[in-house]
């Protein structure tokens, strides 16, 4: 078996790249259009800072803070919290186990059995059908309620419980308060997730060779009500805001939360999913990890204030229309296939 720990993206999409570039001293050179795939991007943006403590202080803090957190989800939609009760301990043991089980050889990962669990293991995007749907990343991929049959993983399994009780629990309150001022009662989201299809992802960003010309990720909307992330010290993530690229400043300390896309349902558009992205590098590998929240298939979405300009759907055919748009397209489409008023006639169905 061979010992290559890195996934075959350059032989995958060397092919891809070839079909719609030609090849110039060994530099893959596009078309003006995925030339520019990786567009500039100056600013560097510091999210609001929520600070949790302060639920834990008086009534005044308590209100500040939620007040805060609101503001932030509804001129942002991405914000950080610190003093957020995960240890940096444990998140540090996360980052070094994760290293470790990316660190094995990808013949070793692509049979998924790394973690005794099938179907967890993905690379690059299968689906790319163009240089600008490249991902040049690798990820174990598995769902919350699934992470305690992890196999026989000493130290990865309990550390990876941890991280995960803590992330759905911090998720849970975060959406309870985000929530309460829309008017939701706070068992509203733990009674639709709790059985639910929360997921947790590991993330790993190779060096890339082609770094100006591929993403490490492409950009993409999270389909959940919302995802907390660690992303460590190494920067790369940018979102869209007001049609503009930002890259996010890494803070070790605090831990990231952008709305997904079934928030911005429930909110009626108050609070933004938006788009986001991580930019690939040529010299330095780049770790994050993820916990997606989200609720059961059956849990209907539907916004809370009216009139509503999405109709409602469950959650399970917003999964399957993702899927079928991606692989008619390679594209996710989201939300705009659930506007009552479609103003993207274009899509067709
Ligand atoms: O690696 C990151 O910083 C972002 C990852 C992400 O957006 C995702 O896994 O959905
Ligand atoms: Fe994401």
């Amino acid at each position: 078996m061979s010992m290559e720990i890195e996934p075959p993206l350059q032989v995958r999409y060397y092919a891809l790249m070839k079909e719609e570039s030609e090849s110039k001293n060994g530099r893959w050179v596009g078309e003006e259009e995925e030339r520019e795939v990786v567009e500039e991007c100056e600013e560097e943006e510091e999210l609001p800072v929520i600070d949790l403590g302060l639920l834990k202080m008086g009534n005044s803090e308590r209100e500040k803070c939620k007040s805060e957190m609101v503001e932030a989800a509804r001129n942002w939609g991405f914000f950080q919290v610190l003093n957020h009760g995960v240890p940096e301990r444990v998140l540090k043991g996360m980052m070094y186990e994760q290293e470790k089980v990316f660190n094995q050889p990808f013949a070793k990962k692509s049979l998924s059995n790394v973690l005794n669990m099938a179907g967890t293991y993905r690379w690059g995007n299968p689906v790319a059908m163009s240089p600008s749907q490249i991902s040049w990343s690798e990820a174990f991929h598995m769902a919350v309620l699934e992470v305690s049959n992890l196999g026989e993983h000493v130290t990865l399994r309990p550390t990876m419980e941890a991280v995960v009780k803590k992330f759905g629990r911090l998720a849970e309150s975060i959406a309870e308060i985000l929530g309460q001022s829309l008017g939701i009662k706070s068992s509203y989201f733990k009674e639709r997730c709790e059985k639910g299809r929360s997921s947790f992802r590991l993330n790993r960003y190779p060096p890339c060779p082609f770094a100006s010309q591929v993403y490490g990720l492409i950009p993409h909307t999270d389909s959940d009500y919302l995802t907390i992330l660690y992303q460590a010290q190494v920067s790369g993530l940018q979102l869209m805001k007001d049609g503009k690229w930002f890259s996010v400043k890494p803070n070790p300390k605090a831990l990231l939360v952008n709305i997904g896309d079934l928030f911005q349902v429930v909110s009626n558009d108050a609070f933004r999913s938006l788009k986001h992205r991580v930019v690939a590098s040529e010299a330095v590998e780049r770790f994050s990890f993820a916990y997606f929240y989200s609720p059961s298939d059956d849990v209907m979405i539907e916004s809370y204030t009216k009139p509503s300009i999405y109709r409602q759907f469950s959650y399970k055919e917003y999964r399957q229309q993702i899927e079928k748009d991606v692989e008619k397209t390679g594209n996710k489409v989201g939300l705009p296939r659930f506007l009552l008023h479609n103003m993207l006639p274009h899509l067709g169905q």
